[in-house]
């Protein structure tokens, strides 16, 4: 399978990957109900964004977590959700991409979920 090294493999990755959670009933709702998202203005930020984490190639200058808050302050983003977000992600990467790059991709994106899973359960409790 092919290998993720290049800016254009992030992007297909990334197309893939917000394709189905436009379409996914667990998490789809965030993106199309509660944030309205700009898929035109979402979709390169996202590309930048695992740019700057897998290539060091730093291209986004946003705060990850900081847009999620009001978000979560509307509709509870629990962990299930985040873990339904982490079933997606993976899936999509393994159904494309193979080695060492795409591991991490798995890996960093576990790591910032639960993260922010975390996160967001924590202003719930001390709003
Ligand atoms: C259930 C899980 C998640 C939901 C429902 C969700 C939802 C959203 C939505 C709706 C936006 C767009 C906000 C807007 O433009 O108005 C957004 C932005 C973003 N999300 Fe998530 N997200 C989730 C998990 C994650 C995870 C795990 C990551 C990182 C690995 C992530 C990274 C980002 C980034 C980088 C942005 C753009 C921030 C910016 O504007 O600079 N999200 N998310």
């Amino acid at each position: 399978m092919k290998k993720l090294e290049t800016r254009q493999d992030i992007e297909d990755l990334v197309n893939r990957f917000y394709d189905k959670v436009q379409n996914d009933d667990t998490i789809g709702f965030f993106f199309n109900d509660v944030a309205k998202v700009d898929w035109a203005h979402h979709l390169p930020k996202m590309y930048s964004f695992w740019e700057t984490l897998l290539f060091g190639q730093i291209s986004y200058k946003g705060n990850p977590m900081a847009v999620h808050f009001p978000i979560n302050a509307e509709v509870p983003m629990e962990k299930f959700h985040f873990e339904h977000w982490i079933t997606l992600w993976t899936a999509t990467v393994e159904e494309n991409f193979s080695g060492e790059m795409a591991e991490l991709a798995v890996y960093k994106a576990k790591n910032i979920a639960n993260l922010m899973a975390h996160k967001m359960e924590i202003a719930r409790k001390t709003r």
